[in-house]
């Protein structure tokens, strides 16, 4: 393995179901060194096993991340069913344990005592805020939200998504930490419910239920509302940058 590749860091990803696979593959594919953990120590292996064939096949197929070989790449990720020695040493912790709000914090608080002051403690969570996670965390200023889009290997938009006592070198660090591994963060001043992306998500949702509800467009028009209009547009010009672009009146 390149000698270069050891200078990167360690990230400990907590939680190796589809999200924590994701991240690990997104990290390697940058350099870092990656250690997964879960409270099924089989589901860490069958995440490496999933991680180790999928580099494979997103090599064959042209589409994978970053300068390594899925080789180089797969090097960089082990296991452990050790909490600690997960830990250890990482940089950054992405947990991406279940959507359930007793796990996370079961999981937090063992996180507590073994994170050092430096370490940065992210959460991929859709839903709940950054303070109601971390409220009861010893290194709540070192805790953080950067929630992911499915599939986040394919869709670089991470959400950053501070309570109002993570600090701005954590804030500022996460923020850099995704850039640099090929991630498109957006940066909420405040935490909110639903962040961003969810809230805009499931207005456009609120409003396509109407319109089927009241039998004005069919669901197959509505997705083509989408797919071959707005979607479109929207995937090289945000909805801000379109309207403003628009001639004026219209
Ligand atoms: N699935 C999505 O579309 C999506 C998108 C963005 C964010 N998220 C968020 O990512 C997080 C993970 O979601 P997922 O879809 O990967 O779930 P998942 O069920 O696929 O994976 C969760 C993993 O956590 C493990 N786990 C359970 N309890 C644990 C514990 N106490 N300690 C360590 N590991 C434990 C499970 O064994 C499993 O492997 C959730 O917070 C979810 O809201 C999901
Ligand atoms: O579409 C997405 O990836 C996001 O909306 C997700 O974060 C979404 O919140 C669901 O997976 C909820 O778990």
């Amino acid at each position: 393995m390149a000698s270069h590749l050891s200078n990167k860091g360690k990230v400990a990803i907590v939680g190796c179901g589809l999200i924590g696979q994701a991240w690990a593959m997104i990290f390697a594919s940058a350099g870092y060194k990656v250690s997964l953990y879960d409270v099924l120590s089989e589901q860490i292996e069958n995440a490496k096993n999933t991680i180790q064939h999928t580099l494979q096949d997103y090599h064959q197929k042209g589409c994978l991340k970053g300068s390594l070989s899925p080789e180089e790449q797969f090097g960089l990720i082990s296991g452990t069913p050790v909490l600690r020695e997960c830990l250890e040493d990482a940089i950054f912790i992405q947990e991406s344990v279940p959507e359930i709000l007793q796990i996370k914090h079961q999981v937090y608080r063992a996180i507590d005592i073994f994170m050092s002051s430096n370490t940065i403690l992210s959460s991929s969570t859709s839903s709940f805020l950054p303070s109601v996670l971390s409220e009861h965390s010893t290194h709540r200023s070192q805790f953080i939200v950067a929630h992911p889009v499915n599939p986040p290997y394919f869709i670089p938009l991470v959400e950053i998504v501070p309570a109002a006592w993570t600090s701005e070198r954590v804030i500022t660090r996460t923020r850099e930490i995704m850039t640099e591994i090929g991630m498109k963060p957006v940066t909420l001043t405040t935490e909110i419910r639903g962040f961003a992306l969810n809230r805009i998500q499931f207005a456009v949702l609120n409003e396509c239920y109407h319109l089927v509800h009241d039998g004005v467009l069919s669901a197959k028009d509505i997705d083509r509302v989408m797919s071959e209009g707005l979607g479109l547009r929207y995937a090289f010009l945000g909805p801000l940058e379109t309207i403003h672009l628009n001639s004026a009146g219209k």
